[in-house]
Order: structure tokens, then sequence, then C-alpha cells
């Protein structure tokens, strides 16, 4: 016993060491020949101080960021976790447009990727390199215009649903003073693009708008729940660092995720069975298999015969997929049209003047007597409609519901700049690009810079649909998959779903605004970031996201 102490020792010293010399290195020495440091930034204050919640916060970050350009330049030192992790906060177009197209040097970093991986498997969001090459390419004919046309009969019919059921709140109640009824349109308007996301993503009748009891439905709802709760954060990092932690020691979010997961699994796993017969069977038989959801269409380009063998991905990866879309496909899309109508309500006007540009393509037969042919032509001219575009894409401008991401790079890197670079010793450089090394994390600002005055104008934080009809020239530098807004990001890893989710906005914001008046209730609503920009009422945060607002029948003429 006494020989075995001085052995326990010398080992705890022998791995004590390394530990300490990693941490010394990593806290003391390595930071200070980061390139980074040459950048001016914001003073952080104690060892541990940081700038994430001035730059995460919704309440603050529009102040923060006009703040920092104004102080520091365009391309910005700031402070992650710690004193280890000095992060780029690029500010300038040409520099985000340079992070967001070389998505082989600016990956997402792994720790977001194991988070994201634990939950909904490795899909789309989670994966890099070769596994999200593949992924994507098998995914996006799925995307395509044509195929996408086939699924808007189906947003229409669940836009209807909600209407309907919102019509019934409506009858069971007797609003005062005819100011309409208070409804959660976020809770609600979540239940209904949750449906619309079952069916056309893998053909699966939530019911979600009638009830909330669908044993899949509570599973993606009760795991996706967890994904955004604050819960125990520590134990949840720890979890990341250390997965091995998770299957020793699991903990409530552990089991819970595990049993749902059980659930998506045993459900969505059947049906992808089911599918592949059905598919099989009608090529067998000559006849096909026409149904156009994503399920069926990623299953069918995954055997293409043009696809070689090593491109194919697995059944696993197909259901990690179909949880992708239903965890960036629902949540997102349900916020951008819960703030439209928080804004539209904040604005009588410019609702009443959308109004009545809807119904200036409103067909005379009610929708549910609408043949698919019909619903086509009336998508198409809800496409068309000028001030509809404006008012979703300045809607989409100004709360993005996906409010930044982050990138690390994974190779040294120079970072081409359009505006002089700030440096720490107070002096500004004309130097054209900014060294980054490998490891370095970079903020993609997106909200930055959708509400960036230096480019959008003085009005830059308002809502002005007439905007666009009249956009500063600086605007064209800002890279973006939709309208040079960063709302869907850019480049290779933008959102696929961009499409889909134009569609599913433009129809409920046509059938909702046909139907009804929108108004704001006296309780006041703020922004939080929750893993997405989220609607909270005041002093009642621990309720979750919640948006009332007053909504009562529309009646031509009292508008
Ligand atoms: C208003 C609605 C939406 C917004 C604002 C939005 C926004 C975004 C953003 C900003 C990203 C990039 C994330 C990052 O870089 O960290 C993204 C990626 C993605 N989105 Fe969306 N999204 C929306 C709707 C949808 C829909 C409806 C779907 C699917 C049906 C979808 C599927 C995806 C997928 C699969 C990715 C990952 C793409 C990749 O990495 O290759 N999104 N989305």
């Amino acid at each position: 016993m006494p020989l075995l102490r001085p052995l326990v020792l010398s080992l705890i010293c022998s791995a004590f060491v390394p530990l300490l010399s990693f941490a010394v290195y990593h806290v003391l020495i390595a930071p200070r020949f980061n390139p980074l440091r040459k950048l001016a930034g914001p003073p952080v204050r104690t060892l541990f101080g940081n700038h994430m919640s001035s730059v995460l916060d919704p309440f603050r970050s529009p102040k923060t960021h006009a703040l920092y350009v104004d102080k520091y330049g365009r391309n910005v030192r700031i402070r992650g976790l710690g004193p280890w992790d000095d992060r780029l906060l690029p500010l300038d177009p040409v520099s985000v447009s340079h992070v967001l197209k070389n998505s082989t040097i600016y990956e997402k970093p792994w720790q977001s990727r194991r988070l994201i991986t634990s939950l909904i498997g490795c899909g789309m969001l989670a994966a890099e390199g070769y596994i999200h090459k593949r992924q994507r390419r098998v995914a996006t004919p799925a995307f395509s215009i044509q195929n996408l046309r086939a699924l808007v009969p189906l947003v229409f019919r669940k836009g209807n649903e909600l209407q309907e059921k919102w019509r019934e709140l409506l009858d069971g109640m007797s609003p005062a003073e005819d100011k309409g009824v208070e409804i959660d349109v976020c809770h609600w308007i979540s239940r209904a693009t949750f449906d619309v996301i079952g069916l056309a993503g893998f053909d699966y009748h939530f019911n979600a708008i009638q009830n909330e009891s669908d044993e899949l439905f509570a599973a993606y709802k009760e795991m996706f729940e967890i994904a955004v709760s604050q819960g125990d954060g520590l134990r949840t990092v720890l979890g990341i660092y250390f997965p091995l932690l998770n299957v020793l020691l699991p903990d409530q979010r552990v089991k819970t995720v595990k049993r749902c997961q059980t659930v998506i699994h045993r459900v969505a796993g059947k049906l992808i069975q089911s599918k592949k017969t059905r598919i099989m069977e009608g090529e067998k038989s000559g006849s096909g298999y026409a149904d156009k959801d994503l399920l069926t269409l990623l299953l069918k380009s995954n055997v293409a015969t043009d696809l070689p063998a090593d491109q194919r991905i697995s059944d696993e990866d197909i259901l990690h997929n179909i949880n992708t879309f239903m965890f960036a496909g629902s949540d997102t899309t349900s916020l951008a049209l819960t703030w439209t109508l928080l804004l539209l309500a904040r604005h009588p006007d410019m609702q009443t003047r959308l109004r009545a540009e809807l119904f200036s393509v409103a067909p005379p037969t009610p929708i549910s007597c609408l043949t698919a042919d019909e619903i086509g032509s009336l998508h198409v001219a809800l496409s068309n409609l000028p001030y509809l575009n404006n008012v979703t894409r300045e809607s989409l401008r100004l709360v993005p519901p996906v409010h930044s991401s982050l990138r690390v790079a994974t190779q040294d890197d120079e970072i081409p700049t359009s505006y002089p670079v700030h440096l720490n010793d107070g002096s500004v450089s004309d130097q054209r690009s900014i060294r980054i090394s490998k490891g370095t994390f970079v903020h993609v600002p997106v909200e930055a810079l959708n509400l960036d005055k230096g480019i959008w104008g003085e009005d830059a934080w308002e809502f002005d649909p007439d905007r666009w009809d009249n956009l500063p020239e600086a605007v064209e530098a800002v890279p973006g998959l939709y309208s040079n807004l960063l709302t869907f990001s850019a480049g290779p890893r933008s959102c696929i779903g961009m499409r889909f989710s134009m569609i599913e906005m433009k129809t409920f914001l046509y059938i909702l605004l046909t139907n009804f008046v929108f108004a704001e209730t006296d309780k006041k609503i703020y922004k939080a970031n929750v893993v997405l920009t989220r609607p909270y009422v005041s002093g009642q945060f621990k309720k979750g996201s919640q948006c009332p607002l007053l909504v009562k029948r529309y009646k031509a003429g009292v508008d």
C-alpha cells in the first residue's frame, strides 16, 4: 500500500503537467500570436469577460453593431468564451461573402455539429465536407421549382384549415366591443407549419392544427423544445466535450432525447421502408410512383441511374435529413410568419394596403372548392404581387429568424476587405485583407448586415416595405441567397428550403389577411434569441415564446 501512493502521485503529476501546459499555452501564449490581436475591437474588462450577449441578444445587437462599425471599423475582433477565443466579427459584405462562399475553409464548428447530431442526426445541417456534398446533391432535385409547385395545393389546404380553426375560435368567444379575440399566433402558426412540413416532408399527417396528440408530433416537438431550452447549460457543454458522459451518466435531457429518438426511428423508419417498397413496386410494374413529398423525391434521386453508387446516401442519412427538414423548416417559417403578422398589426395602414392587393387576385370561389389548376394559377398570381413581395422581404430583413451563425477556419487564410481596417494601436490601415489563423471562429452576422444603416440607410431599423422599390446602391454588395439579405445565408451552405418557405409565407399571408384583421394587444412583445429569434411577452419569458394578437374577422368596408 505505501508503495502504491508514490505511484498514484506520479501518475497524477504526469497527467497534470501536460494538462496544465496545454491550458497555459492555449490561454496565455497562443492568443498573443493570433494575428486577430492586431485588429481593433471592444475592450474586455475581466479575464473571462466576453462580448457574446452584446452581439447575440437582439435587444442589444443592432446598437452594438452600429457602435462597433463606428469605433472599430467593419472587421472587428470580439471575445468569445474566454481569453483563448478571439473571434472575427466581419461587418464588411466582401469579407462575409468570402467566408460563406469558401465553405471548405470555413466549416461549422465541431461543437455545434456534435450538438445538432446528438438530436437530429448528421443530416445536411450538421454534416461537413464530402458527406455534406453528397447529401446536398441527393436532396437538391427535391427542392426544384417544378417539384415545389406540386406541394402548393397542400400548403393552401393547411392554410385554409388554420383559417377555419381560427373562425371556430372566434365563433366560440364573444369579443368585447368588437375589438377581436386574443390569439397566440405564434403557437397556432407553429402547429400549422408542422403540419405542412409533415405532409410535404414525408407525407405524414400530424394533424396538429386539430390537436397535438400525434405520437410522432409529440416526439419531434419535445425534442426540439429540449434543443431550445436553457436547461443545465454546463452539463450540456460537458456532454458535447465528453460524449461518454451521456452514455455512462445520462441526465434527464439525454434520456428524453433518447426516448423521442426511439419513437422517431420506429415511426419514420417504417415510413421510409414503406415508401421504398412502393417506389420499387411502381418501377417494376412500369406505372411509377407519383407522390411528390420530399422523402419520395429524396429516395428517387438517391436511386437515379445517373448518380454514381458512391454518391448515394444510406437510409439512416435519409432519416437524418427528414429530421433536419422538420427541425430547420418548421420553426423558422412559423417565426417569419409570426413576425410579419406582428409588424402588420403594428402598421395597420400597410396591412390594409396589402389586403387590398391580395383581394385583387382572389378568385370568387372559396379555397376549399378550387381545383389544383386554379390553386396553381392563384399561386402564380401571388408570386407576382409587388407589395406582397416587398412586405415579405422587408419582414425577413428586419427580423431574420436565424440571428447569426458561426464558422471556424480549418486553415490559415486571408480574408478580403472592402473597407479600411482599424488596428489595435488606433491606426487605420488601407490593407485589402486580414490574416486569419486556423482554428479561429468567425461570427456570421445575419441580422447585423440586414440592419446596417451604412448599407440600407438611416431608416434601416424601421419597417418600410416600400424601400424595396428604391434600394441604396450599397445593398448590391451584400451577399445573400435571397434579395441581398443574409436571412437564408449565402453560398454552398445556404438554405435549401428558401423557395419552399416563400411559398408557405405568401400562401398563409394571403389566406389569413383576406379572412382576418390583426391588431396589437396591450402586451409588450420583445425579441429574444433562443436558437432562433422568437417573440416573448414582457415579463413572461418562462412561459415560452408567444405572440398574442387581437384577431377579428375581416368584413369588407369595415377594415
Ligand atoms: C423563413 C424560413 C427559413 C429561414 C429564415 C431559414 C434560414 C436558414 C439559414 C440562415 C441557414 C444557414 C444556417 C447556417 O449557416 O448556420 C439555413 C440552412 C438550412 N435550411 Fe433553412 N431557413 C428557412 C426555412 C427552411 C425550410 C422550409 C427548410 C426545409 C424544408 C430548410 C432547410 C434548411 C437546411 C436543410 C439547411 C442546411 C443547408 C446546408 O447546410 O446545406 N430551411 N436555413
